[in-house]
């Protein structure tokens, strides 16, 4: 299997906290993985070193073969590496459609020319298309993300994320906040996505979701790796249940 994102002895520290802590991790091309790991384990800092919003303090980020680990964000998603955000801030002023359109723009020079040799509503539109169809939201592409549910809405967020055509997307708890069905909705359109060419990472607290829609997950605790597997087998990991149980019983959706 190859991997499509390799990560060796990861380190992220702020001033004096030490967040994630000599954390390898694999993700082989076509699969889902999951990371999860109790509040504060270093979820949202090891995606932030991945993508290039927080520079590790050692370590080495590989994607499709190339060291990654100095690449500016932007440069990071070009390569087909993008990410969702914890909160969904979507453009209310813009639909659904315009705000994967805007998503999908790529700058640069070769968007300069198009610019000169295109309408701007073609502009990625067969990306948006297939992103919007992806997600389920065709039917609500012209309106508006206020007129949305809180589901649909953090879909949306998904989406704009699809449209630029990664080859990988790490999401950050895209099921916060959602219901049960919203979540059982949000899991299909996931587990569709390495069949269409999109490798995940998923993030998340909901334990239903993570361990019916990833192929393997990798369990964080104060910013360490503590287990690795199979869904089947974390759910019967000693220290996994450990880590959950163990101080962190706020977590009830865990
Ligand atoms: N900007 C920051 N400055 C200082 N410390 C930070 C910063 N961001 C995160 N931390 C600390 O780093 C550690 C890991 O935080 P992080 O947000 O990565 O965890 P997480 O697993 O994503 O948590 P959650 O599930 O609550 O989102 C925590 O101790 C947190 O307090």
């Amino acid at each position: 299997m190859t991997a499509l994102l390799s990560v060796d002895a990861l380190r992220v520290t702020y001033g004096g906290v030490t967040a994630v802590n000599d954390v390898d991790l694999t993700v082989p091309e076509g699969k889902v993985v999951g990371l999860i790991g109790p509040n504060g384990a270093g979820k949202t800092s090891t995606i932030d070193a991945l993508t290039g919003y927080h520079a590790p303090s050692h370590g080495t980020v590989v994607f499709a073969g190339d060291d990654i680990t100095s690449l500016r964000p932007h440069l990071r998603a070009r390569r087909g590496l993008v990410r969702t955000w914890q909160s969904v801030e979507l453009f209310d002023d813009l639909t659904v459609e315009e705000n994967l359109l805007v998503a999908s723009q790529r700058m640069g020079v070769l968007q300069a020319l198009r610019d000169l040799l295109l309408p701007i509503a073609t502009h990625g539109r067969e990306d948006v298309d297939w992103a919007l169809e992806l997600c389920g939201l065709t039917d609500v592409a012209d309106r508006l993300p206020t007129e949305l549910s809180h589901g649909r809405r953090k879909l949306v967020g998904v989406a704009r994320a699809l449209a630029q055509r990664p080859r990988l997307v790490l999401m950050d708890e895209p099921a916060a906040g959602l219901d049960t069905d919203e979540s059982i909705e949000l899991g299909k359109h996931l587990r569709g996505l390495p069949e269409q060419g999109v490798t995940v990472l998923l993030v998340d607290h909901d334990m239903g979701l993570v361990l019916s829609v990833c192929d393997e997950v990798v369990v964080l605790d104060f910013g360490q790796v503590i287990a690795r597997g199979t869904p089947e087998q974390i759910r019967n990991d000693d220290a996994v249940v450990a880590a959950y149980l163990g101080g962190h019983k706020e977590e009830s959706h865990a």
